[in-house]
């Protein structure tokens, strides 16, 4: 098989982070394998870039493969270099992410292998994480009233819909606990978060969503069902064999939802949505608060690289 690229020089607008037991995209053509850095660090593994034919002109339209954990799923949620993830996809070009998550059910009619599409988060992370590119001499804060992107996320239910009763099960909102871990709740936690009108639980959609805020990227996660973590009376607490084994099986299902995505996406109709001409420029005035004079040069320099010219 002839090795794939190690550059590639057009832009891309669009990306896919993928989560446990997806840490690939089959079904493209693989274009190039980009090792990228950042000022950031390297990100989780190498970028993958899949050829995609548009439906609307059979043109390939490249898509950024990125897998959260790791080629091997060798990075535990507080290890997932998220900050350099984003930046990488954003110096791409990328204004689009879907990312990929496996969850936990907190509702009994969010059966395992069902979908979500969410539209809130509460944050349960204990900030060990770096979650924000301004700080350190930089000082910027972005609205995160609506976590994920409202007219992406209008996009991602509508193709969802689109397969639904195929063996495809949609629930279009919901709000996910983003926990710590890598631990699994107590069965106290699990409860207090059904109270607060939690709809699933996992470990990954922060601070990755808010990154993706301020790097001004339309971001939607799609969540998967594999379990009722162990607030459930009858289902069993859950288990790694539980969410690996739900995941493996419905593998093919979630790839069918993200290639439904991909191909909407790749239509030329769609092409301010993925350029995310409503969020562009946000950060020119959300990450200014700090007067130029008192910007130190190392944010400076960071800043320019993730978002040239913004900050002249
Ligand atoms: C392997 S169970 C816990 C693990 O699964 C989820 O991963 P991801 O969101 O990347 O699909 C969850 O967030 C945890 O990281
Ligand atoms: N019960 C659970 N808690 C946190 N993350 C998860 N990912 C899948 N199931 C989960």
């Amino acid at each position: 098989m002839a090795k794939a690229a190690e550059r590639y020089d057009e832009p891309i607008h669009i990306a896919v982070i993928g989560g446990t037991g997806l840490q690939h995209l089959s079904g493209f053509t693989h274009a190039a394998t980009l090792k990228l850095s950042t000022p950031w660090g390297e990100p989780s593994s190498p970028v993958s870039v899949l050829h995609h034919p548009s439906p609307s002109t059979g043109k390939p339209i490249p898509i950024a493969f990125l897998s959260r954990h790791g080629l091997h799923h060798e990075l535990a949620p507080h290890e997932v270099p998220n900050r350099a993830n984003i930046a990488a996809l954003r110096s791409l070009g990328v204004r689009t992410i879907i990312a990929f998550s496996a969850v936990g059910s907190l509702q009994e009619q969010i059966k395992p292998r069902d979908f979500v599409v969410p539209d809130q988060i509460i944050d349960r992370t204990k900030g060990v994480r770096p979650f924000t590119f301004f700080e350190g001499g930089m000082v910027g804060h972005v609205g995160f009233a609506d976590p994920f992107d409202p007219p992406l996320g209008t996009l991602v239910q509508k193709c969802g819909h689109s397969l639904a009763g195929e063996d495809i099960v949609l629930h279009d909102k919901g709000t996910v606990v983003c926990m710590e871990g890598p631990q699994f709740s107590t069965r106290a936690e699990s409860n207090l978060y059904r109270s607060w009108g939690g709809s699933v639980i996992n470990m990954s959609a922060l601070p990755e969503a808010k990154l993706a805020k301020e790097a001004e990227i339309a971001y939607q996660m799609i969540c998967m069902s594999t379990d009722y973590d162990c607030w459930h009376v009858s289902a069993g607490d859950v288990t790694v064999e539980m969410v690996m084994g739900n995941m493996k099986a419905n593998a093919e299902n979630a790839r069918r939802f993200v290639g439904a995505v991909l191909d909407e996406l790749s239509k030329e109709e769609h092409k301010d949505l993925v350029m995310a001409t409503h969020l562009q420029g946000s950060m020119k005035f959300a990450g200014s608060v700090t007067a130029p004079h008192g910007r130190s040069a190392e944010a400076k320099e960071k800043m320019q690289w993730l978002f040239p010219g913004y900050f002249d």
